[in-house]
């Protein structure tokens, strides 16, 4: 493995920290809280993030090879494995294996072919390189269909496949600009996150979201993050109160956006490579094969 590869693996394994760690996320599992669920907890999530040491490397490094999505599918497959084989059966991070490991997947082909990271280019790559394979990918049938699955066939609601396949436009047209603009307005890491996390929920078809409940679920789930945002979001004395009050209306609902919250990850991942971008660190030379 390159050392560049193991540092990018370490940066994705750390977004993935920051955003469990990250307080008061409505219906989702934090430090001192599960949310909306009863089978997972924050140990349950950092088993998860150490069983996926080395894909986000290997992701890179296959991108780098110019890999057909199924190569990364393999990959992606055995990474998921060996998530369920940690948590005991329980899916913390499928979505953050499927996205960030296409994302790391772009870095690698952004270097070989423009020797440079260019962060906010990355959802064009996906776009151009994997976009029409990862749709048609979701048209098998599978024995039994996932909870996106059955929620598109049920609702015709798009997913994690149409985000890919568009180029990730949540993540590249709302989630990291709000984590920009609020990191930009001088607003702590946290209250930046969380500003990213609910500009996300009040705009994604989270499947997670209409899976638990319906399409009425997920509107009002929509509507309930617009209305925090609506309300001068992390920017207004008060805020915290406000989240607080949303993190108790989701947990009476049972409802969890687990799509958004690995939009969080990938958002806080790609602002590290835009702070502290390590090819621009890392002479050519400097990059030794171990
Ligand atoms: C392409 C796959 C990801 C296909 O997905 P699949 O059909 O297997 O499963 P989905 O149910 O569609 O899951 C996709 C996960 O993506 C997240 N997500 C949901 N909506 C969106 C969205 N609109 N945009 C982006 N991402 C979205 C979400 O992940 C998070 O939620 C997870 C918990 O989900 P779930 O189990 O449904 O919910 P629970 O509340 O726990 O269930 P209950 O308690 O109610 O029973 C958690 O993992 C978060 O990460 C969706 O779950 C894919 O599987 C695939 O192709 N895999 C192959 C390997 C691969 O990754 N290849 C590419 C590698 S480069
Ligand atoms: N913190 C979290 N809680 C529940 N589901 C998630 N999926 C990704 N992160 C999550």
């Amino acid at each position: 493995m390159t050392t560049l590869a193991f540092e990018l693996d370490e940066r994705v394994r750390l977004a993935l920290t920051t955003e469990m760690q990250l307080e008061c996320k409505p219906g989702l599992v934090c430090p001192s809280d599960n949310g909306s669920h009863k089978d997972m907890n924050q140990a349950t999530f950092e088993r998860s993030i150490f069983a996926l040491q080395g894909y986000f490397a290997d992701c890179f490094l296959l991108g780098q090879n110019h890999a057909v999505l199924a190569e990364l599918k393999a990959r992606g497959q055995q990474a998921e494995a060996a998530m369920f084989k940690a948590t005991d059966g329980v899916n913390t991070h499928k979505g953050a294996i499927f996205m960030l490991g296409l994302l790391c997947a772009a870095l690698g082909l952004q270097k070989v072919t423009h020797g440079r990271f260019r962060p906010a280019r990355l959802g064009e790559i996906v776009k151009q390189a994997w976009g029409i394979p990862v749709l048609l990918s979701g048209a098998a049938h599978a024995a039994v269909p996932s909870h996106g699955l059955r929620v598109h066939r049920t609702l015709g609601l798009p997913g994690a496949r149409e985000q890919a396949a568009a180029g990730f436009p949540v993540l590249f047209n709302v989630c990291w600009p709000a984590l920009q603009h609020a990191l930009d307005r001088g607003c702590s890491e946290s209250a930046a996150a969380s500003h990213a996390l609910l500009s996300s929920m009040a705009v994604l078809d989270d499947t997670n979201l209409a899976h638990r409940g319906g399409l009425e679920g997920l509107r009002w789930a929509q509507a309930s993050a617009a209305g925090f945002l609506a309300q001068g979001s992390v920017f207004e004395s008060g805020w915290e109160e406000r989240l607080r009050a949303l993190c108790k209306a989701f947990q009476q609902r049972w409802l969890s956006p687990g799509g958004s919250a690995d939009l969080l990850s990938a958002a806080l991942f790609l602002q590290g490579l835009h702070q502290d971008n390590p090819l621009d660190l890392l002479a050519p030379q400097a990059e030794v094969r171990v």
